[in-house]
């Protein structure tokens, strides 16, 4: 392109030459400012041609002149110029200041070369924005800028005697100066490379050499331009994208040229997450993913999200190219560019469908019951308020049932576990078989399920629906090779009419379930105001119990053992009784079952324990040191830690012989830790007490068992006896007998009523009696009575 012409620059001088005024032609022509040429003299910026027409205007000015010459401007260019300078006074003879007129001389501009002599060559090499180097054949360097000095970390005396490769890092010295020295051969070369300082510092250059002579020295010049920040740029360039290509985050970059934000760029984990590659789906809208039907809103809030240009995350189900549906956590943001337009999108992709279906696992998990699948107490109770609420609401009828296996840790005991948990699996089957989908089954502890019935026409339509549910629960379970018969009491309550809240409701089966249980298990029964009184009342003789225990008002009888042989009275079993201040006596059936509940059992035991000692010490001094009193002991009590120690330490404060004292354990509640029973029956026997196995024929004992249970007496169950006449109750009775002295202990019959009991006992060689027969439970004072006196069983 042809450069503008310059302008005419006409400026005002006094006569010694000094400029006066400087205007802005001025300036384009030369360069300098008004401020910087104000006072300068004109030969400062004109030199003016000797030779020629025009003669060279002499100092102080005089008159009228013109000349040619050259005009220096403020970068160093000489400009052929024609000068021509006039007085600028009216008066001639008095000029005191002239007009210079400046025009550029046409047609006697250089040619291009022609002022190369005039170039400032050191000035444009130290002036270079890069290093500049001619290096001859050798490699040595014959010239170089103060830049490349810089770079090398050396002096000017240094720069000569070093060859070019020792510029270079040991494993880029070879290439790098082949590439320079390349250029003899070639011309010219081009190539990246680092410069290393003397003292390590590293400097990314691009050199561009080119061939040339110094005089008739073949040499090779050039350039070296710091390329470091692109370098860097480029690094973190690089950086980013292998970032990009290596995160295990799918990445998608969509364009916003358009409104289907066609996609620019997955990575290769949007690839293999998604199956499709970048070839297949370049163009498309990223929302070709979608599932129809699925996450509707979220899609609606992402689409809004980036017409406005903003950020969005959401989580959507996306289809994988193999029709496989994927929980996407997706995270959208702008990009901006420099000039803080929106181009682009980036959407990271995280695929979360593992975490999701734990995430429902965990929910299944903390509402389920693991074993039998069916709702735990937490979701029970969410589904019961609501269902409480719906039937209040809609003003229909809901029954809640409560059920409890009646023999569950016995068939645990006998089959094992994995018998046990087949059954909780299969009734759990069977109640889910037996009720809506809409009604909710629940295991709420180990034997114990829970129904929520919704929207029920009739109370009686409940109770037919769970008597069904009693029948198909009990019907036989075959587990682990062996039928087995679950019974179940089921409490049953209805709502709104029994509460309308869950804790209510609850506690009305609950307790409606507890008297299922008293009346005999294997039943239903409904809830019903009395029975709530029933379980008031219950409670209320909880809170007397511990009352009565602590003010001492209990009271306990004895009823006497009699030697069938001899007729002599031999001992006497211990039997509490709570001598109520309004109530009167209640008998230990009453408030046995709640101790053992509350754990009250355990002072209750201590106090009838102490009780008894006082009473065999006295029947010593009474003359009868052999005389023996049984005490009942409960399964709590004998699973107490320091129950043996601490019994031992109270048969040594009341100086009772231990043999005197007999401990009378049920057959069931041996059976149901049967090795830890015989680890504490061997230890009670170690501290010397006897040891009676009580209801015997009533539990499940296993020979085994009863030959490891170090014991002294089984006794006869008094149902076994209720008519020995009749043919099945003799049998048993007889084969008791045997049993316990083919085991070497010895059998007592409890509850015996009448002769026809005495005689067959005798006949059938039973060891001892004791029952109504012969006496009641009395007070201690008419037992001591009766020993003294010697009152016997007559023959
Ligand atoms: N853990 C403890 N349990 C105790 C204690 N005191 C009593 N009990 C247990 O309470 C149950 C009921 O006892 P009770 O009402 O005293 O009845 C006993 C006898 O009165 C009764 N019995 C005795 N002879 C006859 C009879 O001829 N006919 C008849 N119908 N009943 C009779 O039997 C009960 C004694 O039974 P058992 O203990 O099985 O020998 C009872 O289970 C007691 O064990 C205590 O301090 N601690």
């Amino acid at each position: 392109m042809e450069a503008a012409p310059l302008p005419i620059a006409v400026f005002v001088v006094d006569a010694a030459g000094n400029i006066e005024s400087w205007n802005k032609a001025c300036e384009k022509m030369a360069g300098y400012t008004a401020s910087d040429i104000r006072g300068s003299r004109l030969d400062r910026i004109i030199s003016f041609d000797e030779s020629g027409n025009c003669k060279a205007p002499s100092l102080p000015l005089t008159g009228e002149c013109e000349a040619t010459g050259h005009l220096t401007s403020n970068d160093g260019r000489r400009i052929p110029v024609r000068v021509t300078i006039a007085p600028q006074a009216l008066d001639p003879d008095k000029p005191d200041s002239f007009s210079v007129i400046v025009a550029p001389r046409p047609g006697v501009m250089p040619p291009r070369y022609a002022l190369i002599q005039d170039l400032p060559v050191t000035d444009i090499i130290e002036g270079l924005p890069c290093v500049f180097y001619v290096i001859d054949q050798s490699g040595h360097l014959l010239l170089w800028n103060r830049q490349l000095e810089a770079v090398l970390e050396r002096t000017s005396e240094e720069l000569p005697t070093i060859n070019v490769q020792n510029f270079f890092d040991e494993k880029d010295a070879l290439r790098s100066t082949e590439n320079i020295l390349d250029a003899f051969e070639h011309g010219s070369s081009s190539h990246e490379a680092e410069l290393i300082g003397k003292f390590g510092k590293r400097t990314a250059c691009l050199f561009n050499c080119a061939r040339t002579s110094l005089g008739n020295v073949p040499c090779v010049f050039g350039t070296g331009l710091d390329i470091s920040a692109r370098k860097e740029a480029e690094l973190s360039l690089l950086l980013r994208e292998r970032a990009i290509s290596c995160s295990v985050n799918a990445i998608l970059i969509s364009c916003c040229k358009n409104k289907e934000f066609p996609i620019e760029y997955v990575n290769p984990a949007f690839e293999q997450i998604t199956g499709y590659t970048l070839d297949e789906i370049k163009g498309r809208d990223p929302r070709f993913m979608r599932v129809e039907g699925c996450d509707e809103q979220e899609h609606e809030r992402i689409r809004d999200a980036l017409q406005r240009h903003e950020s969005v995350h959401a989580i959507v189900r996306n289809a994988r190219k193999n029709g496989e549906i994927f929980w996407n956590d997706l995270r959208i943001d702008p990009v901006v560019n420099q000039e803080g337009e929106v181009t682009h999108f980036v959407g990271v992709i995280n695929d979360i469908t593992e975490a999701k279906h734990y995430e429902r696992r965990l929910q299944h998990l903390a509402h389920h019951d693991p074993l039998t699948g069916l709702a735990n107490r937490t979701l029970l109770h969410d589904r019961l308020g609501s269902a409480i609420e719906q039937a209040v609401h809609e003003h229909t009828l809901g029954a809640l049932a409560f059920l409890d296996l009646d023999n569950f840790k016995y068939i645990n005991d006998t089959f094992g576990h994995d018998a046990g948990d087949e059954v909780l699996r299969e009734i759990a089957q069977r109640l889910r078989a037996g009720v809506r989908d809409e009604d909710t089954v629940a295991r709420v502890g180990g034997d114990e399920f829970v129904l929520v019935i919704n929207d029920q026409p009739s109370p009686a339509h409940v109770a037919e629906l769970v008597e069904r549910l009693r029948h198909s629960v009990s019907a036989p379970v075959t587990a682990e090779g062996n039928a087995i018969l679950p019974g179940v009491s089921i409490g049953v309550s209805l709502f709104p009419r029994d509460g309308e809240r869950a804790e209510r409701v609850m506690r009305a089966a609950d307790a409606a379930m507890y008297h299922a249980k008293t009346m005999g298990k294997n039943n239903c029964q409904f809830y019903s105001p009395e029975l709530n009184q029933a379980v008031h009342d219950q409670l209320l003789l909880e809170a007397s119990l511990s009352r009565a225990i602590r003010d001492d008002d209990m009271v306990v009888g004895y009823q006497p053992k009699v030697d069938l042989r001899s007729g002599k009275i031999v001992g006497a079993e211990a039997l509490v009784r709570w001598r109520h201040p309004d109530k009167g006596i209640i008998p230990p059936d009453r408030f046995i079952p709640v101790a053992e509940a509350t754990g009250l059992i355990v002072p209750l035991g201590e106090l009838v324990l102490s009780k008894v000692c006082a009473t065999l010490k006295e029947m010593r001094s009474d003359g009868a040191p052999d005389f023996v009193i049984s005490v009942n002991l409960s399964a709590r009590q004998l699973r107490q830690r320091q129950f043996v120690t601490r019994l031992g330490q109270m048969l040594a404060q009341h100086q009772v012989e231990p043999g005197s004292l007999e401990l009378e354990v049920t057959e069931s509640q041996l059976m149901d830790q049967p090795e830890e029973a015989v680890d504490v029956l061997e230890q009670l026997k170690g501290l010397g007490v006897r040891l009676s196995i009580d209801d015997f024929g009533t539990g499940y004992s296993s020979l085994s068992y009863l030959r490891k249970f170090p014991v002294d007496f089984i006794k006869i169950d008094r149902s076994f006896l209720s008519d020995v006449s009749i043919e099945g109750n003799g049998v048993i009775t007889r084969a008791i007998i045997g049993l316990g002295h083919s085991l070497r202990m010895k059998v007592v019959a409890e509850g015996v009523e009448t002769r026809e009991q005495i005689a067959f006992l005798r006949d059938y060689d039973c060891d001892q009696m004791q029952g109504y027969y012969f006496s009641p439970p009395v007070p201690r004072d008419s037992l001591r009575q009766m020993v003294s006196k010697d009152t016997r069983l007559p023959d």
